[in-house]
C-alpha cells in the first residue's frame, strides 16, 4: 500500500551497463531474443502493483515495533521492512529478533516463494547496528547484556530455501551492507549508497561481511572497501558485482516485484537447489548440509525412498533390487 509511495522520487535512467547483458541471461527489463519463445508461451510478467497485507504473527506475542511484515495478496511474495527510518533503519537487538520471526514465518509459509527485504523510506535500506545500543559486549536493548544477533540473521537468510531480494534505496552501510550482501539478489535504486563503516566506528564484520564480499567483488576490492571504508554509488556497486540491477528510485518496488514474479513462474525446487548449491562451495560443512538436506527431502518423495520406510514399518525386508543403478 504505502510502500510504493515510500520509494517515489524524480526519475533517472536505468543503468545501461549490466554484466548479464553479455551472458545468456538478460535482466528482466531487457527484451532478449533468447527469451522470446518462452515469453510467447508464458506471456509478459504482470506489472500491476501488488496489494500488500500486513501480517501479524502469533496474537499472544506483542506486535512488531521495529519492522513491518507484509504479504502480497494472491501472490507468493512476502515483504519484510526495517521500520526505523529516523535512525536510517539501524538495527537494535529487538529489530533483529523481529526480523528473524518474520523470516521464519516466510520460510514456513508454503504459499511464499520469494521474500523482499527492505528499509522504510528512501533514505536508507539499513545503516547497520544502532551505535547508541552498542556496549562492551555487543548491542543491548531491553535486557542488560550485549549480543551480536545479526550474525544469526545473516545465517538465516543464507540458509533460507527461498530467494531473498534486497530492495535498496539510500544507504546500505555497515552491518546494513552485510545484510544486503547475504541476500540472494540486490535491486538498487539510483540513490543507493553502499559501503562498510566498521573501521571508522571501531567495528568490523570479519565473518560473512568479509568472506562473502570477497567472493562477490574479489579480494582486492574487498580490502579496499574495508580498509578505506569509502562509500560507493549504485552504479559503482553494480560495476563491482555487488548489485544485480540499478533502477530509478520511483521504479524500485515495481522492478523488484517484477523479478519476484518472474522467479515465481519457475520451479521452486530448482531454485532451492540452485541456492543451496551456489552457497555450498563457500559455506563448508554447513553449506553441504543444506544441499544434502535438499537431496534427502527430494529422495523421500521417491518410490525407492518409500520402499525403505514402508518396509521398516511393515517389518519386512526392503526390495531395492527393482530400482535401477543409473549410469
Ligand atoms: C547512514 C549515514 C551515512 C546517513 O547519513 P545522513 O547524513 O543521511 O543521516 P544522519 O547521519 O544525520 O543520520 C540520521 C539520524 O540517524 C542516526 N543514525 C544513523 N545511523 C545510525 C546508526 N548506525 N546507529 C545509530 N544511529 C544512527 C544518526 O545519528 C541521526 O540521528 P540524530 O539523532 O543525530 O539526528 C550515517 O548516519 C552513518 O554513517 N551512520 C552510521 C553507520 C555506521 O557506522 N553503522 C554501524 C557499523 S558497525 C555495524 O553495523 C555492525 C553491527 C553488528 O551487529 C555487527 C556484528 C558482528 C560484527 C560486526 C558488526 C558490525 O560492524
Amino acid at each position: 500500500m504505502a510502500s510504493v509511495a515510500n520509494h517515489l522520487m524524480p526519475g533517472h535512467q536505468i543503468s545501461p551497463s549490466h554484466p548479464a547483458l553479455f551472458g545468456a541471461i538478460a535482466p528482466s527489463n531487457c527484451s532478449s531474443p533468447l527469451d522470446d519463445s518462452y515469453r510467447r508461451t508464458h506471456g509478459e510478467v504482470p506489472s500491476h502493483p501488488p496489494v500488500w497485507k500486513t501480517v501479524s504473527l502469533d496474537e499472544s506475542v506483542k506486535g512488531f515495533a521495529d519492522i513491518i511484515y507484509e504479504k502480497a495478496v494472491g501472490e507468493g511474495i512476502a515483504k519484510i521492512t526495517i521500520n526505523r527510518p529516523e535512525r536510517r533503519n539501524a538495527f537494535r537487538p529487538q529489530t533483529v529478533k523481529e526480523l528473524m520471526r518474520a523470516f521464519n514465518d516466510a520460510r514456513d509459509d508454503i504459499s511464499v516463494g520469494v521474500i523482499i527485504f527492505t528499509g522504510k523510506g528512501t533514505e536508507a535500506f539499513c545503516s547497520g547496528g544502532d551505535q547508541s545500543f552498542r556496549g562492551k559486549n555487543g548491542y543491548a536493548d531491553y535486557d542488560n547484556f550485549g549480543r551480536l544477533n545479526v550474525l544469526d540473521l545473516q545465517v538465516q537468510i543464507r540458509r533460507l530455501p527461498k530467494p531473498v531480494i534486497a530492495m535498496v534505496a539510500g544507504y546500505a552501510v555497515g552491518g546494513g551492507h552485510v545484510l544486503h550482501m547475504v541476500c540472494d539478489l540486490t535491486i538498487a535504486a539510483n540513490n543507493a549508497v553502499f559501503g562498510q563503516t566498521g573501521p571508522k566506528v571501531g567495528s568490523f564484520d570479519a565473518g560473512y561481511g568479509a568472506s562473502i564480499m570477497s567472493r562477490l567483488i574479489g579480494p582486492k576490492r574487498a580490502r579496499e572497501m574495508w580498509y578505506l571504508s569509502k562509500f560507493y554509488t549504485a552504479s559503482e556497486a553494480e560495476k563491482m558485482g555487488l548489485v544485480n540491477m540499478v533502477v530509478p528510485l520511483e521504479k524500485l518496488e515495481q522492478e523488484t516485484v517484477k523479478w519476484c514474479r518472474e522467479m515465481l513462474r519457475n520451479s521452486p525446487t530448482a531454485i532451492r537447489l540452485c541456492k543451496s548449491a551456489i552457497n555450498a562451495a563457500d559455506d563448508g560443512h554447513a553449506g553441504l548440509q543444506a544441499l544434502a538436506g535438499d537431496a534427502t527431502l527430494m529422495f523421500y518423495g521417491t518410490e525407492e525412498g518409500n520402499e525403505g520406510r514402508s518396509s521398516y514399518l511393515q517389518h519386512k525386508k526392503p526390495d531395492f533390487s527393482k530400482f535401477p543403478r543409473l549410469p
